[in-house]
């Protein structure tokens, strides 16, 4: 695999509920152009980590995170980062499609507008427009833009929500098991739009199935009992991984 260029660094990171330690000394780096997938069993602390990557766990007042966290070298749990420009820069798209109660167009139009990034409406249109192309919606909402985005399909919803993340321009998108609420077809829609993404934004995304983890990432993390137990090229995971435990678990063993 040719040499990557490092988007975050993650050392020594605990976290945290309460006195109940959720994640132990994980350690990862994540690529600026390959999709990284976490996997491991149920409760292992793949939300958990992925959370701490834009500060997530900051909204759950027993969560306590210890370590260092870097976006190009910078630290995130810095007192001087601003938070919410941190979760612009590293977006999240989660389980359940989450759009606000307002038209399709409000949710893509409001990031950008609270982050002052449209200085039209020619402009707002046009980031909304775009945002919606690049999430592989366009095309199914352009005549509807003012209806509710609550009304579109699971999947479109879905779409629309990662539109939302894109609008503001972020580095990161975190996906926490994006497709999990999706039937097959809206799901391989999904995966297919993460592919055309690949590049452009660093993705991180966290799913229970392998096979989603083999078709769509590049570099995967196995979590176990709060654990990093490896990590590597997706492809070397799944056919030939160095630990006992990751091959149980690929092979079906336990989860
Ligand atoms: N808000 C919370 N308060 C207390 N404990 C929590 C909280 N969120 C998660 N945990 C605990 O932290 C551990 C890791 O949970 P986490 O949701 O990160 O795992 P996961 O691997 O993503 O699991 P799943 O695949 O089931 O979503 C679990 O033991 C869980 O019960």
């Amino acid at each position: 695999m040719t040499e990557q260029i490092l988007k975050i660094t993650a050392r020594n990171v605990n976290v945290f509920y309460g006195a109940k330690q959720a994640i132990n000394d994980v350690s990862i780096d994540v690529d600026q152009d390959n999709v990284t997938a976490f996997i491991g069993p149920s409760g292992c602390g793949k939300s958990t980590f992925l959370r701490t990557l834009n500060r997530m766990n900051d909204t759950v007042a027993s969560a306590r995170v210890e370590g260092d966290i870097r976006l190009d070298g910078e630290d995130i749990y810095a007192s001087s980062m601003d938070v919410v420009q941190l979760r612009a820069r590293v977006g999240m798209v989660f389980q359940k499609p989450n759009p606000f109660p307002k038209s399709i167009y409000e949710n893509v139009a409001y990031g950008p507008r609270i982050h002052g990034l449209a200085g039209s409406k020619a402009n707002l249109d046009g980031i909304v427009e775009q945002s919606l192309r690049r999430a592989g919606l366009w095309d199914e909402v352009k005549d509807r833009l003012s209806e509710s985005g609550t009304a579109l399909s699971g999947g479109q919803q879905q779409r629309l929500c990662i539109a939302r993340a894109i609008a503001v321009d972020p580095e990161v998108i975190l996906m926490d098991e994006p497709c999990s609420a999706l039937d097959p077809i809206a799901t391989a829609k999904i995966e297919e739009l993460i592919h055309e993404l690949r590049g452009r934004y660093a993705i991180v995304i966290v799913t229970h199935n392998m096979q989603q983890a083999a078709r769509v990432s590049q570099k995967t993390a196995f979590f176990h009992l709060g654990t990093l137990v490896e990590y590597g090229a997706t492809s070397d995971i799944f056919t030939n991984p160095r630990q006992e435990r990751t091959k149980d678990y690929i092979t079906g063993r336990y989860g």
